[in-house]
């Protein structure tokens, strides 16, 4: 069995970023950004008020006086320039007309008809943004996630399309006779595929497609036609059928259909019978059954191997520190993964960490990370933990 570190490592030299593909800014929110974008024009493209009130040349004091010769509105300039004694309307986001030094507001001057003064204890701001001071013609943004406020800089920067990393197609592939589809009619010896729903949703999430297969048999026929329907993706994702039974068939048919195997079976707890390769080009990650168990190696190694095809770098899952809420017997040979509890900066494991109980997971937002063959640990030790 290798360390969960290892195969990682070894997920992550399965898959390479895909290839680009343009979409219109409107569609490009969650999407991760390939090549840096680049300014078309300043921001603001020219000195503009910040304020609604008088753009005046010079610096005026209390009881000067101005005559109004114009008006300048956001999206209409006033074509001329301001002198002295010379104050032009301005309203909050218009050009700042030529030769003003100064925007004074409205509230700090009288008016009576075409002439203004300015009051005493005016504000002496300027009130003018100048022209290119958020960003300048020819500035860049670097690769990202984009997030809502991303869009609003490249809308700014006038970039209408964005060359975004294409969605990463995820076959989700549930396999065993005891299986029916949620809403269907299970014979008393069969459950409800719930798995897929979760990893399908992990996926999206993740800024992914995924596909969810028809369940697969436990017959190496009906694998192979359902393997087979997957080879135009960029993941397959089996659940099940990974162990040792007789009835656990994915390794043997993926291997008859040429999977070039990467590992099988790591030191984790959930998660032991994991496997991941290569099957007729597209990488495969093979999910035990058990439901826990499939959505923590989600957690683990699928979103990172999604992260890496996105672009986003191959990184594991962030490592966060708390303080355990109440002490540990030592750990065995596999890494375990605890469904817990977080409180303040307190982490407490659930009692039953059997990896079939999908409630517990619904109740927990971390899972503890007990190294391998780590000693005991006391209440208030520090501990590693993933937020789910
Ligand atoms: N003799 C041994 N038996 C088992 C071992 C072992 O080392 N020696 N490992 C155990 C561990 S650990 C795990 S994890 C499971 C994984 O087994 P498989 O990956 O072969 O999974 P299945 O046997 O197909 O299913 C296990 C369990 O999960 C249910 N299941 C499967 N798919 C789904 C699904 N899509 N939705 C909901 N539930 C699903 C299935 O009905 C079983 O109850 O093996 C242990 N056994
Ligand atoms: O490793 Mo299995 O995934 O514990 O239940």
């Amino acid at each position: 069995m290798i360390s969960v570190e290892e195969a990682l490592a070894r997920c992550f030299d399965l898959v390479a970023v895909l290839p680009t593909e343009t979409v219109a800014l409107r569609h490009a929110a969650e999407r991760v950004m390939a090549v840096p974008a680049v300014a078309r024009r300043d921001q603001p493209p020219f000195a503009a008020s910040a304020m609604d009130g008088y753009a005046v040349a010079g610096d005026p004091v209390a009881g000067d006086s101005f005559d109004v010769i114009g008006e300048a509105g956001a999206g209409h300039a006033f074509h001329g320039a301001v002198g002295a004694g010379q104050a032009v309307r301005i309203f909050t986001g218009a050009p700042v007309p030529q030769g003003a030094t100064r925007v004074v507001i409205q509230e700090d001057v009288t008016r009576e008809g075409a002439r203004i003064t300015l009051k005493p204890d005016a504000d002496t701001g300027t009130h003018i943004r100048p022209k290119g001071q958020d960003f300048r013609a020819g500035a860049t943004i670097a690769p990202r996630l984009l997030r809502p406020n991303d869009l609003a800089l490249l809308a700014a920067m006038n970039v209408a399309e964005v060359q975004v990393t294409r969605r990463p197609v995820v076959a989700i592939i549930a396999t065993g006779d005891e299986l029916v589809m949620p809403g269907e009619d299970p014979a008393p010896d069969q459950i409800i595929a719930s798995n897929s729903f979760a990893l399908a949703a992990m996926v999206e999430a993740a800024g992914g497609e995924a596909r969810l297969l028809p369940i697969a048999r436990d017959t190496e026929a009906e694998l192979f036609t359902v393997l087979s329907m997957a080879g135009s993706c960029d993941l397959i994702v089996t659940i099940g059928g990974a162990s040792v039974g007789d009835h656990d068939l994915v390794g043997r048919v993926a291997e008859s259909m040429g999977l070039a195997r990467a590992f099988y079976k790591i030191a984790m707890r959930p998660g032991k019978p994991l496997m991941a390769g290569r099957l007729r080009g597209v990488p495969m990650l093979g999910l035990p059954g058990n439901p826990v168990s499939s959505i923590v190696c989600g957690h683990l190694f699928l979103l990172p191997m999604m992260r890496a095809m996105l672009g986003l770098g191959a990184a594991g899952p962030e490592v966060r520190q708390a303080l355990l809420a109440e002490a540990l017997p030592a750990n065995g040979p596999r890494a375990h993964y605890m469904r817990a509890r977080l409180s303040g900066d307190r982490i407490a494991p659930f009692e039953r960490q059997d990896s079939a109980l999908i409630t517990i997971l619904t109740e927990a937002d971390a899972l503890l990370v007990r190294p391998v063959s780590a000693p005991p640990a006391a209440a208030g030790d520090v501990v590693d933990y993933i937020a789910l």
